[in-house]
Formats: structure tokens, sequence, C-alpha cells
């Protein structure tokens, strides 16, 4: 029997719903044999007007929640279904986990899924995904770049530096070059009196020795006269004439960056897999290397499925929205130096996305879909693999959101199926597809940075494995992740800077408690 609870919590929330716009006329019977409590939601981007209807957050049949009344696993009740699937599916839906009586002549558009035809693999644990998906990876082939074009790229192999960098001993101060020696046991009141012999600016080679009892100027970055051991700052002494005065013992060493304190000759200076920084960039240059070996840069391809969305620009229509996951992807790809290739709306028609999938995988390593990953009617990556001669890998995986996920190979090269719900894609591309083309750039950690944190106020668990978007924030120097609460995902995610795992469970995870993290490498770790 259901619930009497969550019967009265599923009208409750069926009543804040507008479901008016569904048609009813010409109808099938369907039957209903299991409610769950999900529930709708509405998404606002703010500044763009929203079509006047909710949004269903599930694939299935929009009902009038009273009808479920008194109904039970034992006792169902029937329910009429517009011959337009398409319309109720996607317009607004309430419970999940309907059971359809479809009469022998249907067309459903989705019949692969009843027939189970292929053997693809479903549900895997993350993990388990992942680490599938990167044994797949092919790592893409190298070439030489000038120092102006490697920013962002991974270097090839190990970088040993034959010279030594500085190549000289030089001052770190503008100050008098000495041996140190000459400087044990004096005092304020017993200073040491040494000879000026010159005085070497930077980049000039004057030659100069320094004994006992002398000294030579140095300037900044000026090489170290020979003899010297250390330098004082001119300030710490009293100049005289042709002699200065040092009143405070200088240690050997003192102010001077020797040969080799950079790299040492001989050392590998940069390890195969390092992703080359601004800082690494400099100290190339300043090893005097004009060029280094990379992997090639990469292009992914992003396809968007679905037949309600709409490119920027164009009149929104009613129950249409814009294409955001071209921009939350596109970016997101820039951002880890990969060069996105937009290949635009595709209409929810399976032969359309196999053949834009087939175009994608000819100019681009590595093809990204949006949409259509799901148990709907109209979720057509599956099949539209399958008609492209695309090897399926696997179907779904065990976080929510993110579960939708479908994996395929097609000569050597990836094509990672994302569900079309942005908090979801952002999800899966964080977790899965970043380590995957990190894999191929040829980085060395592709992983998520894991951390274990505090949890900032209680959470109650779910019954599958949660990706929650949080807040990592310092306090008294303890790591603590708030979970953002989800009134719009894309807001959220914009303040989204960790992703805290949680395991399946009935219990609470009470504030304070450790949780498992993720790092979340934004431009907005504060
Ligand atoms: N009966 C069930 N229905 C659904 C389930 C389920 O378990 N049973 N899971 C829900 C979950 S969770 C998710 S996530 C979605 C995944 O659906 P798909 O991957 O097939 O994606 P779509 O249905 O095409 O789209 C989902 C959602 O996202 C919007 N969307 C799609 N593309 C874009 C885009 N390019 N930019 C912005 N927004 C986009 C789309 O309009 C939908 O609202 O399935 C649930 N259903
Ligand atoms: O939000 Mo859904 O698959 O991505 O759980």
């Amino acid at each position: 029997m259901i619930d009497k609870n969550l019967m009265a919590s599923i009208k409750e929330e069926a009543q804040k719903v507008v479901l008016n716009s569904v048609n009813y006329q010409s109808c099938e019977n369907i039957v209903i044999k299991e409610v769950s409590n999900q529930v709708f939601y509405k998404e606002n981007v703010p500044g763009i007007s929203i079509p006047p209807v909710d949004n269903s957050s599930m694939d299935g049949y929009a009902i009038i929640a009273n009808d479920t009344n008194g109904a039970s696993i034992n006792k169902f009740n029937t329910f009429p279904i517009s011959k337009d699937k398409r319309s109720i599916a996607k317009i607004s839906e309430l419970y999940s986990k309907v059971r359809i009586n479809y009469p022998e002549n249907t067309n459903n558009p989705k019949d692969y899924h009843v027939n189970q035809t292929h053997a693809w693999r479903r549900k895997l644990p993350l993990e388990e995904a992942r680490e599938l998906l990167l044994q797949k990876v092919i790592t893409t082939p190298c070439e030489r770049l000038s120092l102006n074009e490697a920013l962002g790229r991974t270097m090839l192999e190990d970088l040993s530096i034959q010279e030594n960098v500085p190549s000289f001993d030089r001052s770190k101060v503008d100050g008098y070059a000495l041996l140190s020696r000459d400087t044990e046991n004096i005092s304020e009141n017993v200073p040491v009196s040494l000879m000026v012999l010159g005085k070497v600016a930077p980049g000039r080679n004057h030659y100069f020795q320094v004994s006992s009892q002398t000294t030579v100027k140095v300037m900044t970055g000026a090489p170290l006269p020979a003899g010297a051991d250390a330098v004082v700052k001119c300030e710490d002494v009293f100049r005289e004439g042709q002699y200065i005065k040092v009143y405070h013992q200088v240690m050997k060493g003192a102010n001077i960056d020797k040969a080799g304190q950079g790299i040492t000759a001989g050392e590998t200076a940069i390890s195969k897999g390092t992703l080359i920084t601004p800082p690494l960039l400099g100290l190339l240059a300043e090893a005097g290397l004009n060029d280094i070996p990379v992997y090639s840069a990469l292009k992914v391809a992003i396809i968007c499925t679905g037949s309600e969305l709409t490119e920027l620009g164009q009149t929104l229509d009613t129950g249409r929205i814009y294409n955001s996951n071209q921009y939350l992807l596109s970016a997101l790809l820039r951002k880890i130096g990969v060069e996105p290739v937009p290949m635009g709306i595709v209409p929810d028609d399976a032969a359309k996305i196999a053949t834009i999938m087939q175009t994608a995988l000819e100019k681009t390593d590595l093809v990204v879909t949006t949409g259509g990953a799901s148990a709907g009617d109209f979720d057509l990556v599956e099949p539209a693999m399958a008609m492209a001669g695309i090897e399926g890998l696997f179907s779904g995986i065990d976080i929510r959101p993110g579960k939708s996920f479908v994996a395929g190979k097609k000569g050597g090269k990836l094509i990672l199926g994302l569900s079309g719900h942005p908090g979801a894609a952002f999800t899966a591309f964080e977790l899965i597809v970043k380590p995957v083309i990190k894999k191929m750039l040829g980085y060395k950690d592709i992983l998520p940075r894991q951390v274990e944190v505090v949890l900032s106020g209680d959470y109650k668990k779910a019954d599958a494995r949660r990706i929650k978007t949080a807040k990592l924030s310092i306090e008294e120097g303890i790591a603590k992740a708030s979970i953002l609460t989800e009134h719009s995902i894309l807001r959220t995610l914009a303040d989204c800077n960790l992703l805290v795992d949680i395991p399946p469970g009935s219990g609470m995870i009470a504030d304070g408690e450790i949780v498992t993290a993720y790092i979340v490498d934004l431009f907005n770790m504060n």
C-alpha cells in the first residue's frame, strides 16, 4: 500500500503545480501501479522571461494528483493519456514510476527500450564508469610549440636542462661583496674596515679579486666578484671615501643567488605531464628555451539535442528554452585549454543525431552530447549511437544529478552523452568528462581533487548517491562545506566551488560531520 503521509505530501505538491495546459482529449488508457514523490520544479534564469508553462523534471505523464486518491499497488486507477505523448511527457509530469498499457499498435519512438536489444551495461558506479573510460583514452599526438603558444599545454616528456640557471653566482641586493670571515667577531663598537676595489653593475664583466680586508660594490643582479662569498646591503655599512665600515657579522652565502639555484645542470626541470603555467613559461625562458615538446591541443564537439532548444538571438516560443548547455560546456572546455566545437542544436530525431555524431567524430577528438540520455520517449542518444555504428560502453551512473550518462566509442574516439539538465551535465563534466580530457591532454593529475571537509548544517540522505553543489569556506582554520539550495541550478553553480559526495542511506548527516568532497576550480575560489 502507498503510505498515507506520502500520498498527502504528493497531493500537496501537486496542488502547487499548473497542469491545465495538458490536453486530455483523444486518449488511450494508462494504469498507475506505483507512485513516488517526484515533484515539479521551475527554473528561473534572471533577465529572461520564462514561457508560461512549468517544466517537468522527469520523463513521464502529466496527471491531476487528485486522481490518484486511493490508488495502491493492488488497486490501480486508470488514466487517460493524450495521443500526443510528446506534449505530455515534455510539458509536465508528477509521478515517475507509472506503468503504461500501450495498445498493441502504438507507435512508440522508444520501442528499442522495451525490446532491450543491446547489451549495454547499466548504472555503473561513478568510479567504475570513469575508470572504464580512462582505459579507453588515446592520448593525442605531440607537437613542438614556442613558449608563446605553450600556455595550458602539458609537457610531453621530462625536460632536463644542461646548464645551471642562473649560470653564475650573483648578488641579490645592492651592496658590497666581501669575505664573510672578515666579519667574524665584529660588533657595533668594533667594526671592520674594508677597502673598496671598484664596482660591478648587472651584465658587466669587470674582473675583481676580493681578498681579505677588501670589498667590491655590487648592484642587484651583478655577478659576484671572485673570492667573495657574501654581500652586505649598502644601507648596513658606513662609507668613508675608499673604505666601508661593517658593524655586524655577514654570514657566508648572505644575499647571493648561487649558480644553479633555479635549475641545476642536468636536473629534470619539468616532468612529463606537467601543465604549462605562466611561472613555468618564465622558468623555461630563464633557461633559454625557445620551444618545448607538448601534447597536442584538443577539439571537443558539443552536440545539444532537444527539440525544445532555441539558439540565442531567436524568439522563445511557448515551452521552449535557450540552449544554455552550449555556453556552459564551451566555457568549461575553454577553461581547461580545450577548443570547443559547437555543432549546434539537433532535434529529438535519432537519425539526425546519428548524422551529426558522425560529422563530429570526423572533425574532433572527443564528442560530448547533452540531452536525450534518459528514459523518455524522446531521449534518443542511445539509439542514435547505435545507428551511427558507435559501440555502446555503458548507460547510466550511480550519482544524482548526473545519472543519465551514455558512453560509446568509435574508431578510438569516445562519445559521452550527458544529461540535458544543466546541473547534471555540469556534475558529469566535472567528475567524468574533465578527467577523460585531462588524460587525453597528458595531465599527470587527472582525477577531481578529493578533500575531506566539515559539513555545515544537517543533511538528510536519500536513497541514491547524491553529488551536492556546495560552497567551501575556511572558518577558524577549518574547511567547511555549506550545501547550496537549488532554487535555480545555474544560479547555484555560479556560487559552487565544491561538490559534496553524499552516500545513499536513510539517516541524517549532522552538522559538523566529515564528508568527502571534490574541489571545483571555476574562477570563484576565494
Ligand atoms: N521517468 C523518468 N524521468 C526522468 C528520470 C527518471 O529517472 N525517470 N530522470 C530525470 C533526471 S534525474 C534527469 S537529469 C533527466 C535527464 O534527461 P535527459 O538527459 O534525457 O535530458 P532531456 O530530457 O533532454 O533534458 C532534461 C532537462 O534539461 C533541459 N535541457 C536539455 N538540453 C538543454 C540545453 N542544451 N540547455 C539547457 N537546458 C537543456 C530540458 O529541457 C529538460 O528540462 O531526466 C529526468 N527524467
Ligand atoms: O539529475 Mo539526473 O540524472 O542527472 O539525476
